[in-house]
């Protein structure tokens, strides 16, 4: 039976990659762990890249063509700093990662973004950009906020996710 289908999401430097990996480790059925920044980089899905902004423009429905086959085979964490794109179907669960912005201007300075790229950062993460978007995008139920500031909220969300799993397994075992 295939596993669950978990988005991680949150802005830049809330603690998606961190998190994404302690799941997978941590997890009691295997999961493929896709970073979709990485992804769309290995694989070209991008039409070009943005040098002002160092970024790469998405070529979103190469993306979605390319995962298709991969979220049907189930068991597997995607890993963006925006969720929308992703069908409605797709998610069993998706987490959204937020941070006090001050901290997290800390993180995406030590990562060496650019000052621009940090400040939309910044005003994304307070105005709960990522966040509406899950809202708007997914039945209430499938969505789950939680902060990651402190190591000790890192390892209580991680514990928190592989208990979501263990009783999604549980109530489909059966399918
Ligand atoms: N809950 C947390 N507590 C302490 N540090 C964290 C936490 N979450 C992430 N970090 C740190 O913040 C930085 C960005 O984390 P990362 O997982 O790369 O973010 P993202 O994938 O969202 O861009 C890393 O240095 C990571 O160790």
């Amino acid at each position: 039976m295939p596993g669950p289908v978990i988005i991680i999401t949150g802005t830049p430097g809330t603690g998606k990659s961190t998190h994404a990996q302690l799941v997978a480790n941590d997890s009691p059925i295997p999961l493929k762990n896709i970073n979709i920044s990485e992804y769309v980089k290995e694989n070209a899905l991008y039409e070009n890249y943005d040098e002002e902004w160092q970024t790469y423009t998405v070529d979103e429905d190469r993306l979605l063509d390319n995962l298709e086959p991969l979220v049907a085979q189930g068991s597997l964490i995607l890993d963006w700093h925006t969720c929308d794109v992703f069908p409605e179907r797709w998610p069993d669960l998706v987490v959204v990662l937020t941070c006090n912005h001050t901290k997290l201007w800390d993180r995406l300075e030590k990562r060496g973004y650019p000052l621009k790229k940090i400040q939309e950062n910044n005003e994304a993460e307070i105005m709960q950009v990522v966040l509406e978007e899950a809202r708007s995008s997914y039945p209430a139920e499938i969505v789950v906020e939680l902060e990651s500031e402190t190591s000790e909220q890192l390892e209580s969300n991680v514990s928190r996710i592989i208990a979501w799993i263990n009783s999604w397994l549980e109530n489909h075992k059966n399918s």
